[in-house]
């Protein structure tokens, strides 16, 4: 059963084309720079790498050519499922949900909360609908898996109406990725997920950290809109409240400049003047760049106290788990980051640590020492199978 995975970003796209039972993969790639001069679809098929130009086109462009393309593989049976990343659904769903005009609705009320990712998962959602008329069209949560955070994580220490009347809480986000890598870590350590207290670090352009007991999330980073947490690759994460009000006034902006600012304009960027990619920022620290060495800083020094915190949450812990491209890839992050840990038992196993890059997965820490472990993240797989298990439960 091939199933269609949707992950819409604001400028960008990324889907895959797989059946969630055999994990066979048709089909996958990457659409950038959508509604932008040069915008352009890669797809990868069988080892082989195709990069089409969507002259200017947007995500609807990027779906018309999509789906040519998987008209041209004759698939039997064809397209019968297609699953959306959603990355805020708010407090109405704690799971995947089938797309009706009510939910769809619902997601629309959350484009407040998530500026930057809800607009682009409704446009995803709608072409989607437009190209593949037949097909269940399902919705997975960034949100849903933190739903079962207690109060006493969720709630914001402001006046209880902006709680009961607007929603004001932390939600957190990426969860589709924090449960996902929690289950593969279980596995690799040897254990069942129900006896485990992990620590899940998400670090991608956006990053989040999240305390996963027994499989069910208990905080997250991430709060009420994706800029709460840790520092990102244009996001701020954590800054003092007092700081809009004031910028706003000294630079003369308004707040929705000072949070356009803090969401584009800041974090890995902001510090660094440089980039946003922590590639390039370790390449130029390693060239004595004073702000890519800061921006390094700042990132690791943010992280290792975020995940101390969700330690706390936790009581115990069990395993910290580093996944996304920042942590599948960057040995160095890693590093600087258990070593500020070292205080919670983590001892590096440098040679394994160095290995652990580019899909390879496992253990970075000495034996006897407590577990950090390297896990690849697989959004569209777990998206692929929530989305089966709601249209099988439909039937
Ligand atoms: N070899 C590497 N070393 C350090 N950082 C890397 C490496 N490969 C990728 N990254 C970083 O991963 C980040 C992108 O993560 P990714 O999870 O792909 O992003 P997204 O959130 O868009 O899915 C970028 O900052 C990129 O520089
Ligand atoms: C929620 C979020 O930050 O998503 P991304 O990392 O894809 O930007
Ligand atoms: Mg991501």
């Amino acid at each position: 059963m091939w199933t269609l995975v949707l992950n819409c970003g604001s400028s960008s796209l990324k889907f895959a084309l797989l059946d969630p039972d055999t994990r066979e993969l048709q089909l996958s790639g990457l659409a950038e720079r959508l509604g932008l001069e040069g915008a352009s679809l890669r797809l990868d098929r069988a080892g082989e790498r195709r990069t089409v130009d969507l002259a200017g086109g947007a995500h609807a462009a990027a779906l018309e050519r999509l789906l040519a393309e998987l008209t041209g593989l004759g698939l039997p049976g064809g397209v019968t499922a297609v699953g959306h990343r959603v990355v805020h659904g708010g407090e109405h769903f704690s799971a995947p949900a089938l797309i009706t005009p009510e939910v769809l609705e619902a997601i629309r009320e959350c484009v407040p909360l998530a500026p930057l990712h809800n607009p682009a998962n409704i446009a995803g959602i709608e072409a989607a609908q437009a190209a593949f008329p037949d097909a269940a069209q399902v919705a997975v949560f960034d949100t849903a898996f933190h739903q079962t955070m207690p109060p006493v994580a969720y709630r914001y220490a402001v006046p209880e109406a902006w709680y009961r009347q607007h929603g004001v809480r932390r939600y957190g986000f990426h969860g589709t990725s924090h449960a996902y890598v929690a289950q593969e870590a279980a596995g690799m350590l040897g254990r069942p997920l129900d006896d485990l207290n992990l620590i899940t670090a998400h670090l991608g352009n956006g990053s989040s950290v999240c305390a996963v007991a027994g499989g069910r999330s208990v905080d997250t980073s991430m709060g009420l809109t994706p800029l709460e947490g840790l520092v990102m690759g244009t996001r701020s994460g954590d800054v003092d409240p007092g700081m809009h009000d004031y910028v706003a006034r000294q630079a003369g902006l308004s707040l929705s400049e000072v949070t356009g600012a803090l969401n584009r304009e800041s974090g890995l960027l902001g510090l660094s003047g440089l980039s946003s990619d922590m590639r390039e920022l370790e390449e130029a620290a390693g060239r004595g760049h004073e702000g890519a060495r800061l921006a390094l800083d700042v990132f690791v020094y943010r992280l290792a106290g975020t995940v101390a915190r969700m330690a706390a949450a936790l009581g115990r812990v069990d395993g910290l788990v580093f996944t996304g491209g920042i942590g599948e890839n960057s040995s160095y992050v890693r590093a600087a980051t258990l070593e500020r840990l070292g205080v919670l038992g983590f001892a590096l196993d440098e040679a394994a640590n160095a290995a652990a890059v580019r899909g390879r997965s496992g253990r970075i820490t000495r034996e006897g020492t407590l577990p950090a472990l390297v896990v690849n993240t697989n959004e569209e797989l777990m998206i692929a199978r929530q989305t089966r298990e709601v249209t099988l439960g439909r039937q």
